[in-house]
Order: structure tokens, then sequence, then C-alpha cells
């Protein structure tokens, strides 16, 4: 569904809400997303945006510290913070909520509003632990009701079954779901939405696309970056709930659903649900996992020094576990996802092993697998690595690819943050990008049992260096389920990455 910026909810008065204002988040994801709308002219015409914390920060201070991260002239980032206000309250205080109400209408009373309406979308960029009780604040004293109140939840949504079942009431029984926008910001990426065109508007992938040509499929996140003083957040919830059952999860969905009926959201997480119904239990065996160490020359911190995670933490900085799949298309296909913090690399992909052809001819060659690869972040790019005769008078066969790098294929690329996409899209009501209540309940149901276990048996993390691939077990994981790395690949566009 789109909504073009002539819609009426473009010509009615918006009032953004931010609810941890004075957050990490919101000062690097939340207001810059917003100002690359304002600079792109998508926000509605009359626009107010409202910050709303506990911190007490004089208005020009607050003003400093989001313009540090906003990209642009000073004139534009002067006339985009000139939308912004701001105001100290409780979360837990209803006459908190009250008080901001009023100065909330106040402000919007300047302005006219051409639909007579007023809308206001609430993002709350908060912890977990005041979910409930900030989205009982805005229930009892911010809802707007001659217009409509849009809620962006941040992830994690719960951290088991049990607690996001009833995070996920508690929210039911204050706002509808139409009315919620639980954000995955990897759906908010380029080529995760690239996903869907690149499967289902090629006719050359579509036959392919199955255990009868696919060997192994394996969706990597790599960061170069430890926990960076968020340890005591991290600690909670480990590199499995906080990248693989959200991200991770979402990206397998997407590569391995059945076409939908159309391109409606509905339609599209009907089917996402119904491909993560079909993932059999993850077994222990088929998991691995790690924890990074510092490094020798005491330059990188572990993460057991990290302030705020205990001496004797086993909460896994990195995972790689097997799922299988159990549908006509993709029983015998193993899909191995793999995550992991303070490793060699940034870098979030998805690589689709073929399997060797049926009646392979090249038999003393030491040949390669083809392999399609779609790499997320950095550098977007979707590339095939087949092999062709040497050039020339050699007969002799050579690794090459198929090469669609964006930067070089697409001028004067400018992508959208995912943010940026994913607010947008709460502006128009559209909810294609978000995570359903039912898809949220099954993803959890496939980590849950296996979250239990790990914790129950207080398995211990393999230790990796920081800066290294990971665990030398996650290797030898992928090998066990039929990835062969190619060797000899050489790839000429390496220097111009
Ligand atoms: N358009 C573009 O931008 C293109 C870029 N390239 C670049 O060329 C380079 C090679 O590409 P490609 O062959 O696809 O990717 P890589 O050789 O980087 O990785 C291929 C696979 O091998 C694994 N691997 C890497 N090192 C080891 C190791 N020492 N032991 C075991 N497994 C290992 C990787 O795991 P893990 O992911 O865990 O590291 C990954 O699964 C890359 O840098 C790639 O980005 C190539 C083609 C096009
Ligand atoms: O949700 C999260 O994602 C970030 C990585 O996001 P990216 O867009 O930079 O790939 C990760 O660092 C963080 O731990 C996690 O909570």
């Amino acid at each position: 569904m789109s909504v073009s910026p002539n819609a009426n909810d473009y010509r009615t008065p918006l009032t953004v809400v931010i609810l941890g204002a004075s957050g990490d988040l919101a000062k690097k994801k939340t207001y810059p997303a917003l100002f690359s709308l304002y600079l792109r002219s998508l926000l509605p015409e009359n626009t107010i945006i409202y910050g709303y914390a506990r911190s007490h920060i004089e208005l020009d201070d607050f003003k400093k510290r989001i313009g540090s991260y906003l990209k642009g002239s000073e004139e534009k980032k002067k006339a985009f913070l000139d939308l912004c206000h701001y105001h100290s309250g409780l979360y837990d205080d209803k006459s908190a909520y009250d008080e901001f109400d009023k100065l909330i209408r106040k402000e919007e009373a300047k302005i006219q509003s051409p639909t007579s309406k007023y809308n206001r979308l609430f993002y709350m960029a908060i912890p977990p632990s005041i979910f409930i009780e900030v989205s009982k604040g805005i229930h009892g004293s911010l809802i707007e009701n001659n217009g409509w109140s849009r809620v962006i939840v941040e992830k994690p949504f719960g951290r088991d079954l049990e607690s996001s079942r009833v995070l996920v009431s508690e929210l039911g029984r204050l706002f509808k779901e139409k009315d919620l926008f639980r954000i995955d910001h990897y759906l908010g990426k380029e080529m995760v939405q690239n996903l869907m065109v690149l499967r289902f508007s090629n006719a050359v992938f579509e036959p392919l696309w199955s255990k009868s040509h696919i060997s192994n499929i394996t969706i990597t996140f790599k960061e170069d970056i430890g926990t960076e003083g968020r340890g005591g957040y991290f600690d909670q919830f480990g590199i499995i709930r906080d990248v693989m059952q959200n991200h991770l999860l979402q990206v397998l969905s997407l590569v391995a659903m059945e076409p939908p009926l159309s391109l409606n959201a509905d339609d599209i997480t009907n089917e996402k649900v119904r491909l993560l119904r079909c993932i059999q239990p993850i077994k222990l065996d088929e998991v691995v996992l790690g924890q990074y160490i510092g490094t020798q020359d005491g330059k990188q911190e572990g993460y057991l020094d990290d302030k705020g995670v205990p001496n004797d933490s086993k909460t896994p900085t990195y995972a790689a576990a097997v799922f299988h799949v159990n549908n006509p298309r993709w029983r015998g296909t193993p899909f191995i996802l793999k995550c992991g913090k303070a490793l060699d690399e940034r870098k979030t992909e998805i690589r689709i092993q073929f399997k060797r052809p049926d009646n392979f001819l090249f038999q003393d060659e030491d040949i390669s697998r083809n392999e399609l690869v779609m790499r997320i972040q950095p550098g977007e790019a979707v590339y095939l690595k087949l092999l062709t005769k040497k050039p020339g008078l050699d007969n002799s066969i050579e690794q090459t690819e198929l090469d669609l790098s964006y930067r070089n294929r697409f001028e004067n690329l400018d992508l959208p943050d995912a943010y940026e996409r994913l607010i947008l899209d709460s502006i128009k009501g559209d909810h294609n990008l978000f995570v359903r209540d039912d898809e949220l309940d099954v993803a959890w149901q496939i980590f849950t049992p296996l979250l239990k276990q790990i914790e129950s048996l207080g398995c211990i993390p393999e230790k990796y260096v920081f800066g290294s691939r990971g665990p030398k077990s996650a290797d030898e994981l992928s090998k066990k389920f039929g990835y062969v790395r190619s060797t000899g690949y050489n790839w000429p566009g390496s220097s111009k990455k």
C-alpha cells in the first residue's frame, strides 16, 4: 500500500512525540531520521516534534545535543530544530502526562488544520522495562481523539514467549493492532526490501529457489565493535535475543517464504508466519555459542571487562545455529544463521550456495559452488559467483561473478536509513515493514525452548578473540551442514570497496 503525500494525512498537522528523547536511540536514530524526512519534504506540512524524558534539559541544550547528530546545512538544521520542543516528566505519573498533553495542545492550537484534525505519532525510544507504564500514560492522557494516534514500539518485545505475550496483551488492551507499529529496523533496510523484488519479479530465480538446487543458505550478521558500555543492557538479553530472534529471523522468512497472494501487508505477513511455523525445534548440538575476550596487546577489552557485565557472565556475544524448514520447498536445505559482536569485520549478508550441476562434467577440477550473495551492509550489493572458462588459449576454469554493486550501478545513490523509511511508513499507516503480533509470537515459540535449555544447562560460550572470525566451532558447524568454502576466488573490486 502506498499513500501519496497529497493524501489527507499530509495536510493534517502531525505531532511526533518521542518518549525517551534524552537517550541514545533518539539522538542517533530517531531525530536524524525525522530530519532526513524533513529534508525530503516528506513530513506533513505542519509537524511539531515533542521530546519527553525524565532528565531536565534546557531546550537550547537539547537542541545542541540532537543537532550534533544531524547532517545537512546549518540553515536547514535550524529550521528543523525550530519544530522541536522538549518537556521533562516522569514515566509513571498521570499528572505529568496530563500536563504534557496541555503543552502539546497549546502548540497544536497555533496551527489551523485544513482537515480540522490533528494526528499524533508516539515513538517509544525507551527501555522495555517501562513499555507498559509509558503506554498507559499515552493511553490515559495523550491520545488525540480528533485524528489518529499511532504508537511505534522498539524491540526487544519481551525476552521469551511468556513475557512477549504479556507485553502483546497489555499493549493490545490499550491500542488497536492497526495503531501499533513494532519496529524491526532490518525490515527497513534497502537490500531486505529488495529481497521480495529479486525473488518475485525475476523469472530466473524462482525455478532454482528450493532444495532441488540450493545446498545451504547462510545468513550472517557481523559487527566489528563490542558492547561498548551497553554491556549492562546486553547481558540481560545476549546475541540470540538481540539479533537472531528478530533481524536474522525476519531475513530468513523473506528468503524462504512462499509467494504471497499480493503485496498487501497482511498477505506478506501471512506467508512469513506460515513459513516460521514450519521451522523445526532448534537442536542444542546444532548451535555454537561464543563470547569475546580482549586482545593480547590489551587494545581491545573483552566482554567481561565491560562495566555492567558480571565477571562470571555466560551471555553469548556470538551465536551460530542451524534451522530446518520442514516444508516441500526446503526440506533438506539447512539455513545457517550466524551473528556476533567484536568480529573481524562489519557485514550482514545472505549467502545462497547452490548444489553442483547434476551431470557435472569437470570432475578433475577443484571447482567451487555457485553462490548468490546479497550483501545487506555495508556497500549494498548482489553478486552471483560463477565459473567461466579462463579467457584465451588456456582451457581451465576460473571463478568470477556477475556483480551488481549498488554504488557502481546506481548514480547519486542516496539510500534512506532504515528508520527513515519506517517512520514514514507509520505516518502513512502502512504496516508492511512492521512486526505483527502473531509473527512475534511464532518467533518466540522458535527460540524460547532453546534459550531455556541454554540457560538451565548453564552452557559456557566458546571464547574468541576480539577482531577474530569468532569461535572455531562455527566454521565446523557450517561445514557439517554442507557449506563448502571456495578457495582461490579473487574479487577485483576489493580495492574499490
Ligand atoms: N559487489 C561486491 O561488493 C562484491 C564483493 N566481493 C567481495 O569479495 C570478497 C570475497 O567474496 P566472497 O567469496 O563472497 O566472500 P568471503 O570469501 O569473504 O566469504 C565467503 C564465506 O567464507 C567464509 N570465510 C571467510 N574466511 C574464512 C576462513 N578463514 N575460514 C572459513 N570460512 C571463511 C565466510 O564466513 P563469514 O561470513 O563468517 O566471514 C563466508 O561464509 C569479499 O570481500 C566480498 O565482499 C565479491 C564480489 C562482489
Ligand atoms: O538491533 C540491534 O541492531 C544493531 C545493529 O544494527 P545495524 O543497523 O547497525 O546493523 C546492534 O548493534 C544492536 O546490538 C541490536 O540491538
